[in-house]
């Protein structure tokens, strides 16, 4: 299935513990794609721990780097790679990636596997929302009127309503969703129940689950796949 397809994905933090046969079960879920993602304490060594932990499942692999000091490409099928629309700090959207491209001198696989991700951060009390210096309190139009300029103007593939940590306003995301018309829409941010899956599977296309893995288990994420897929 290609990426565009995928209705539910798994967001895995590098910087958590699993469970002994919790992979097992994630894998089995259902879930179309792992995402390998942390905003705090991701580091080349906690993410190649992970990538271990879970490659031998055949389900598609993302990483989604909160830098450019933690980047994995070997091993992965493709980086989802995010810049903050209301962030307040220019290398948010813009400044790690110029770094990250020094670094690599050339050698980014922008064609197979690279994926700019437009994110739009609403829980302030996050942690993307604390160390991106994010302007939250935005209105349903306001997220609207970034979805469509990421959308139309930058070209984003993606536009990302994260509220992570926190279930997000269903009114905002219902706006995000009319706005957008090329992106695929991805909502993450509280999931823990079939309800709040179907309530903003509703509105976006993609619906990402993470939290509820580590603080619940396997059993709701599947419960969460079944109310989308
Ligand atoms: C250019 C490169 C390689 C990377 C760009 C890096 C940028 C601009 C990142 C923007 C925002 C960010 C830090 C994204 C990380 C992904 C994400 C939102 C993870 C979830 O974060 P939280 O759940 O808030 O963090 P913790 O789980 O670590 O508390
Ligand atoms: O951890 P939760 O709250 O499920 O959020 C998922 C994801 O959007 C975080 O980046
Ligand atoms: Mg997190």
């Amino acid at each position: 299935m290609k990426w565009k397809d995928w209705v539910h994905v798994t967001k895995l933090d590098p910087d958590k513990q699993l469970k002994a046969g919790d992979i097992e079960a994630i894998a089995s879920s259902g879930t179309d794609a792992l995402m390998l993602s942390g905003t705090l304490n991701v580091t080349q060594e906690n993410l190649s721990a992970l990538l271990k932990e879970v490659k031998a499942y055949n389900l598609p692999l993302v990483m989604e780097p909160a830098g450019p000091e933690a980047v994995l490409m070997q091993g992965i099928d493709y980086v989802f790679v995010p810049s903050v629309m209301n962030t307040t700090e220019v290398t948010w959207i813009v400044g790690k990636h110029k770094v990250w491209v020094q670094m690599h001198k050339g050698k980014i696989p922008w064609e197979d596997a690279i994926v700019p991700e437009a994110y739009i951060v609403l829980n302030p009390n996050s942690s993307v929302g604390r160390v991106t210096k994010a302007v939250c309190d935005l209105k349903p139009e306001e997220v609207a009127a970034y979805t469509s300029v990421a959308d139309h103007y930058f070209h984003f593939p993606i536009v990302y309503i994260e509220y992570s940590g926190t279930f997000g306003d269903p009114v905002v995301v219902k706006a995000a969703s009319e706005a957008v018309d090329r992106a695929v829409l991805y909502y993450g941010g509280g999931i823990n129940s079939a309800e709040k899956a179907a309530q903003m599977g509703k509105y976006a296309d993609t619906i990402v689950v993470g939290n509820a893995v580590y603080d619940q288990g396997p059993a709701v994420l599947k419960a969460t796949v079944d109310a989308v897929q």
